[in-house]
């Protein structure tokens, strides 16, 4: 990794022993959870990588905290919940979604009494048939293909505590929008945001999604293992899509699987991967933490900004 001057490099097995007593120690019930969210899971991972993740955002929620009463304090105000917002960025296939809901998992268990939530920003995109109208189909994932104004809008509600906000759902199954389908979130004392884009800098807004993060995460890999996570996800696609219809990949699980894969092949080369190099990778050094993935997902490195 270039550009490592405002970060500390932490190799695995120093960082693992960055986990300290006196969080709630991680039960066989939390491993169980772990394992039915993605059966591919690595335990020593959740043990040795995300416990110390978990411990530090634990720090940074204390500091964040304090510091709202603090200015509420200074403005003479009373102090109301803002909900804590944790950012995580990286590549279409790395693993965000997966380790947005571990974390999800861990956070609820470490805090009983806190009510922990979790989005995509999938839902942002516009829908197929708007991004038709647009002309913007084959862009879809790159920036202009999400609706930033209402993403930002709805941080904003979230921040500002304006009550329940929906949050818009895609489907990797039918690969649009889900029309009238929503996650109400609500009055969240922790939310976990995830998604290509959440680290970007639109060039036409005075706010960005980052603005509202007080922890941000960016998982990283070497592309040519990412694009391999990509095509097993899609064959794990075109496996279940056998038996539905009305599923976006039904036409390629009943087809020529070889021309199927090539398909898919040809969106990570002409879409995926030059989204990634053009617009996600650039806004890698914007993150707190960066999870450095090699083989079989297995986190090797990980990076913790000084400044
Ligand atoms: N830690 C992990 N261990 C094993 N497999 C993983 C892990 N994280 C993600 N995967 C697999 O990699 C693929 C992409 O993961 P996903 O969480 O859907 O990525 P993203 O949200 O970044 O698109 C999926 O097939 C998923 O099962
Ligand atoms: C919906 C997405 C933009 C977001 O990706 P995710 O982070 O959920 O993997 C992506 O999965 C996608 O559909 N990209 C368009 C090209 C493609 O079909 O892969």
């Amino acid at each position: 990794m270039q550009n490592e001057m405002n970060y500390y490099k932490i190799e695995r097995h120093e960082w693992k022993k960055f986990y300290r007593n006196g969080m709630a120690p991680l039960s066989q019930a939390d491993l169980d959870q772990a394992k039915s969210l993605n059966d591919r899971i690595s335990l020593a991972d959740v043990k040795e990588i995300y416990m110390p993740l978990r411990h530090l955002i634990h720090v940074y929620y204390n500091q964040y905290q304090s510091q709202q009463q603090d200015r509420a304090d200074f403005l003479r105000l009373r102090s109301h919940k803002a909900p804590f917002i944790v950012g995580i960025a990286g590549s279409v296939a790395v693993g965000k979604s997966t380790t947005a809901r571990l974390l999800e998992i861990l956070l609820t268990r470490a805090y009983p009494t806190k009510k922990i939530q979790n989005i995509t920003t999938d839902g942002f995109l516009y829908s197929n048939a708007e991004l038709k109208r647009r002309g913007l189909l084959a862009r879809k994932g790159f920036p202009e293909s999400y609706n930033m104004k209402r993403l930002i809008a709805f941080m904003n509600a979230i921040k500002n505590n304006l009550g329940p906000v929906k949050a818009p759902k895609y489907s990797h199954q039918s690969y649009d929008i889900i029309a009238n389908k929503y996650d109400l979130i609500d009055s969240p004392d922790i939310l976990i945001v995830e998604g290509i884009n959440v680290l970007q800098l639109p060039s036409n807004q005075q706010i960005y999604v980052s603005d509202f993060f007080d922890f941000s995460i960016y998982v990283d890999a070497d592309p040519v293992l990412i694009e391999q996570w990509y095509l097993d996800r899609f064959k794990v696609l075109l496996d279940t899509a056998f038996t539905d219809p009305t599923n976006y990949y039904y036409p390629y699980a009943i087809g020529d699987r070889k021309a199927a894969i090539n398909m898919a092949k040809n969106v990570w080369m002409t879409n995926d991967l030059p989204n990634l190099r053009d617009y996600i990778l650039p806004t890698r050094s914007r993150a707190d933490v960066i999870l450095h993935k090699t083989n079989n997902h297995r986190i090797n490195e990980i990076y913790l900004r000084k400044f």
